[in-house]
């Protein structure tokens, strides 16, 4: 319980357009040129405040479109590790929890500024480095996302805490928006520096303490943000960065009985596992531990008999090939009318094949490699599946090449079988597969589209008839928790478009939002009777009763 003031409203970071001669396009490139040419940096754990290298088995961290090329090292965090971790939260937990709501918020704001400003371009740099990201996409991520998680979240955080009960006369109710009764384990993705700095930070910004494991593929990001929280005044122990896979993490820090959340974003299989594993342990935990999961997705482009066929063409290259489709929000399965696949269909392929896909370094790059070695054998066997599937035909792309980086073409597959794999199953990198539907078929292939994967995570209509846009509006309800019309499915912004989705794509507790921060905190309903009745009598008792 605090006094407070009011908070910065908060506006989006702008965008910045890296076009050729602009002085950011200049500052990024020797920034990026600096830490690619640098030694190896040692990716460390960050424990109570204290950086060293875990005990583990120690990993490389490389570029995955230049895979010789060593970006730092680390190693595998152990179960001593973890424990430490642990310990470390819960000491840090009281401070951090009594320090008024402003305090806890200036220092997020002060890493937003300092990431809009001189941290911008060494973050971007890591993320497009280590990450695999052209110049947009790590902009859009590490610097605007990132930025607007930080300074979003402090403005709902305070309307949560604007939210009181009403009071009858002679009493005063209050609201104690609590940090739950333990600590946090964060579990984060490689594709988003901005979700693996949001995971921890929200939770921490409501008074919890975290224990943070980042993905090993996303560490040397994952560890510039740790540096960015202290410098700008992060206390020691409320975040405790742990890096590696996690699998020892996890044997200390699931059964662990002061476990009050779970805040993960990552595959579905692995979201599973770890609520079985919370699940198994039930009985023995303080307090029941809040569930977060935002997972993967099989997300939809519906293209209608009246889509403007440009706008089509470019949904589809752009939701499913930037970033080489390795956003949950990618579009992997396009629906399209016949009428409309006839206009587009040589555009689309001759666009595709000829974007250009590279080193990050490149910064005219449209696109680069998949993130490793394990993704990228995926998608070569996904493409030699299709390939050798009678009811599919590879119309761009389809080849594959990882003799310097982890290299997959954005690659179109036109199948007539709803039920293929290319329709169901979530790769996670640049693989689209097109139905092409007959005209008067709309309605049905929204049945089609709803029910042909698990996922609920996003989703697109393209058309000019605004009788179709309802229909696929009320047809896809339940199918994307967030629904575009006349655009991508990708590409949320922090205040527009809270994004999650259901089904087997999450909880659906949209990042970046109220509903989110609500889940970090244990309101406590607080009665004061201003002046208290002293005698036991009621009324109806008449005048004897005292
Ligand atoms: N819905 C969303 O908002 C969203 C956003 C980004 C990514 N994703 C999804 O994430 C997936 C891609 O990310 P990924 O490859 O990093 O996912 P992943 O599930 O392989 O890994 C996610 C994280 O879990 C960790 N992990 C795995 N097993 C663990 C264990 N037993 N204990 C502790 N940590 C463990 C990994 O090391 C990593 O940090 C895709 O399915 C994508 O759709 C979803
Ligand atoms: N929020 C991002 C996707 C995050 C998942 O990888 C988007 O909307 O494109």
């Amino acid at each position: 319980m605090d006094a407070r003031t009011s908070v910065p409203p908060p506006v989006n970071e702008p965008v910045r357009s890296y076009a050729p001669g602009s002085p950011e396009r200049a500052s990024l490139a020797a920034r990026l040129e600096e830490m690619a040419a640098a030694e190896p940096v040692e990716l460390t754990a960050c424990i109570g405040g204290e950086r060293r290298l875990p005990g583990g088995e120690s990993f490389e961290v490389t570029m995955p479109s230049d895979h010789h090329h060593v970006l730092g090292r680390s190693a595998h965090a152990t179960a001593e590790d973890a424990a430490a971790a642990v310990q470390a939260a819960q000491a840090a937990a009281p401070g951090w929890a009594e320090l008024p709501f402003d305090e806890r918020a200036a220092v997020f704001l002060r890493a937003a500024d300092l990431l809009a400003g001189p941290w911008r371009d060494t973050l971007n740099a890591a993320t497009m480095l280590g990450q695999g990201k052209t110049v947009q996409q790590a902009e859009i991520d590490a610097a605007c996302e990132l930025i607007d998680f930080l300074r979003f979240n402090v403005a709902f955080a305070a309307q949560i805490h604007e939210v009181q009960p009403i009071s009858s006369p002679g009493v005063w109710n209050r609201t104690d928006y609590r940090p739950l009764d333990g600590f946090v384990y964060a579990i984060t993705p490689f594709n988003f520096t901005a979700i693996a700095a949001n995971l921890p930070t929200a939770p921490a910004l409501m008074g919890n303490t975290v224990v943070w494991k980042p993905s090993p593929t996303q560490q040397l990001a994952a560890s510039l943000t740790m540096d960015l929280l202290t410098a700008a005044g992060l206390p020691a122990g409320v975040i405790n960065l742990l890096p590696g896979d996690g699998l020892a993490v996890s044997d200390v820090v699931l059964p662990h009985r002061e476990l009050a959340g779970l805040h993960f974003t990552g595959s579905a299989a692995t979201f599973q596992h770890l609520w079985q594993e919370i699940g198994r342990n039930i009985s023995g935990y303080a307090a029941y531990p809040r569930i977060v999961g935002e997972t993967g997705g099989k997300d939809f482009i519906v293209v209608h008999p009246s889509a403007d066929p440009a706008v089509a063409r470019t949904a589809m290259i752009r939701g499913a090939f930037e970033y080489s489709g390795q956003k949950c929000s990618a579009a992997s399965r396009a629906y399209v009318a016949r009428s409309v696949w006839d206009q587009i269909r040589g555009e689309l392929v001759e666009i595709t094949d000829g974007l250009a896909v590279g080193d990050v370094r490149d910064l005219s790059a449209f696109t680069s490699a998949v993130i490793d070695q394990r993704a990228w054998t995926k998608h070569r066997d996904a493409i030699e599946r299709a390939r050798a599937d009678a009811t599919c035909e590879i119309v761009a792309g389809g080849t594959v090449d990882d003799s310097v980086g982890w290299f997959v073409r954005p690659t179109i597959i036109v199948s007539d079988d709803p039920g293929n794999e290319v329709f169901n199953t979530e790769y996670f990198g640049p693989i689209l597969g097109v139905l092409v539907y007959d005209d008067a078929d709309f309605d049905r292939v929204l049945e089609v589209v709803d029910s042909g994967a698990p996922y609920g995570l996003t989703g697109a209509v393209i058309a000019d008839d605004r009788d179709a846009v309802l229909r696929a509006s009320r047809a896809l309800r339940h199918a994307a928790g967030n629904f575009y019309v006349n655009d991508k499915p990708t590409g949320a912004v922090v205040g527009q478009q809270p994004f999650g989705g259901s089904r087997t794509s999450g909880t659906n507790d949209k990042a970046g939002s109220m509903w989110n921060l609500i889940r970090w905190t244990s309101p406590r309903s607080i009665k004061e009777t201003l002046v208290p009745p002293t005698s036991v009598g009621y009324p109806h008792m008449g005048p004897e009763a005292s």
